[in-house]
């Protein structure tokens, strides 16, 4: 298991304040917590997150894990996502670039399907470790159904504040369709004498929401108008939340999906392993990533405001997705252009 006796997060060390929106009001759809979320979706795209219901899976998941981790490299190796761009499975330390040097990350993830998650015992996508197996009925299937529920709340009440057509958002996001949404733990080792090496490099999420469950600090945010990365503070019970590109494209930029990075947690924190965990929601495999503006007036304004900026990407989700993960793999690496083909949608705006 994660470290349970750790420090609290330094209190010297700044941190960026997240608004805090209560779920268990989102789904009576109170209309003081939606206007909340709104206002954290549209400015900075990140959230704090309580009354999920969420926590105790969560603990199984660091659990699974750590038996996960703990396996000899050998055996973890055969379950390794690959260089094609596909992201389920075992990521190594150092497999992934942060930056446009080609300097190597320092995180092993597993990536659980979705699809592999609510069609066990069947497998629909690949195979994993008998450690992820063991736990699949007890705490993997109930976490991601349990974070499917939450994300299609959220995109719910996102919907029909986009003066979207009923459902427009959820169906693209549709549980029989294959997708990338996967579940992801994530360990960084502690690196006491290297404070400052980046873990996980600026990147925006791919999908389309992020919920996220951390205990030590470490994630950092580039506030818009900031040039310096802020952290985020762990706060016990509460997830964090982000948008991912595909709900600022499907938007016309209304919903923001913002840079975050993961550096080693900060003080005393350092000395202990991070663990971190992720359901990510990602539209179909097929669902192409444009602004909805045919469906939506507010969309076709947005995207009417800020003709400098693109929400045509003409790909499918599928494809924006294979390109990013592909292009982050230090074996694909060339040169700077690599990672520069990594990038989502911050990164192109930047780029323009
Ligand atoms: O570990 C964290 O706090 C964030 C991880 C993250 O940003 C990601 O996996 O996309
Ligand atoms: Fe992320």
């Amino acid at each position: 298991m994660p470290s349970i006796h750790f420090p609290e997060f330094p209190e010297d060390i700044p941190t960026h304040p997240l608004l805090v929106i209560d779920y268990s009001l989102l789904v009576a759809r109170d209309q003081n917590e939606i206007d909340k979320l709104w206002g954290a979706a549209t400015n900075l795209g990140f959230w704090y997150l309580n009354n999920h219901g969420a926590d105790e899976l969560a603990e199984g998941m660091f659990q699974m894990a750590a038996e996960t981790m703990r396996l000899p490299m050998e055996e973890k190796l055969k379950f390794e996502q690959g260089d094609d761009g596909n992201s389920f499975g075992y990521k190594a330390a150092g497999a992934n670039a942060v930056d446009a040097t080609g300097a190597p990350d320092t995180v092993e993830f597993i990536n659980i399907a979705k699809d592999d998650a609510l069609a066990w015992p069947q497998q629909a996508r690949r195979t994993y470790p008998h450690t992820v197996n063991d736990h699949m009925n007890k705490t993997v299937t109930p976490f991601v159904k349990k974070s499917v529920e939450v994300n299609d709340t959220i995109l719910q009440i996102f919907n029909d504040r986009l003066g979207l057509p009923p459902d427009a958002l959820v169906k693209r996001h549709a549980l029989k369709e294959f997708s990338g949404s996967e579940t992801r733990v994530i360990k960084n080792p502690p690196t006491p004498n290297n404070p400052l090496k980046v873990a996980i490099g600026a990147h925006t999420d791919f999908g389309s929401l992020s919920f996220l469950h951390n205990r030590l600090g470490g994630l950092q945010v580039l506030v818009p108008g900031s040039e310096d990365w802020q952290y985020i503070k762990p706060l016990p019970g509460h997830a964090i939340c982000n948008i991912g590109d595909a709900l600022a494209l499907y938007s016309g930029g209304i919903l923001r999906s913002n840079l975050h990075r993961v550096v080693p947690p900060p003080g005393t924190q350092s000395q202990f392993e991070r663990w971190s965990l992720v359901y990510f929601t990602r539209p179909g495999n097929n669902e192409l990533l444009r602004a909805l503006v045919e469906d939506s007036k507010m969309i076709a304004d947005a995207v009417a405001r800020t003709p400098e900026k693109s929400f045509e990407t003409g790909c499918t989700s599928l494809e924006w997705f294979t390109r990013r993960i592909k292009n982050q793999r230090m074996k694909n690496r060339t040169g700077p252009e690599t990672w520069m083909n990594s990038r989502g949608t911050e990164h192109q705006v930047a780029a323009t």
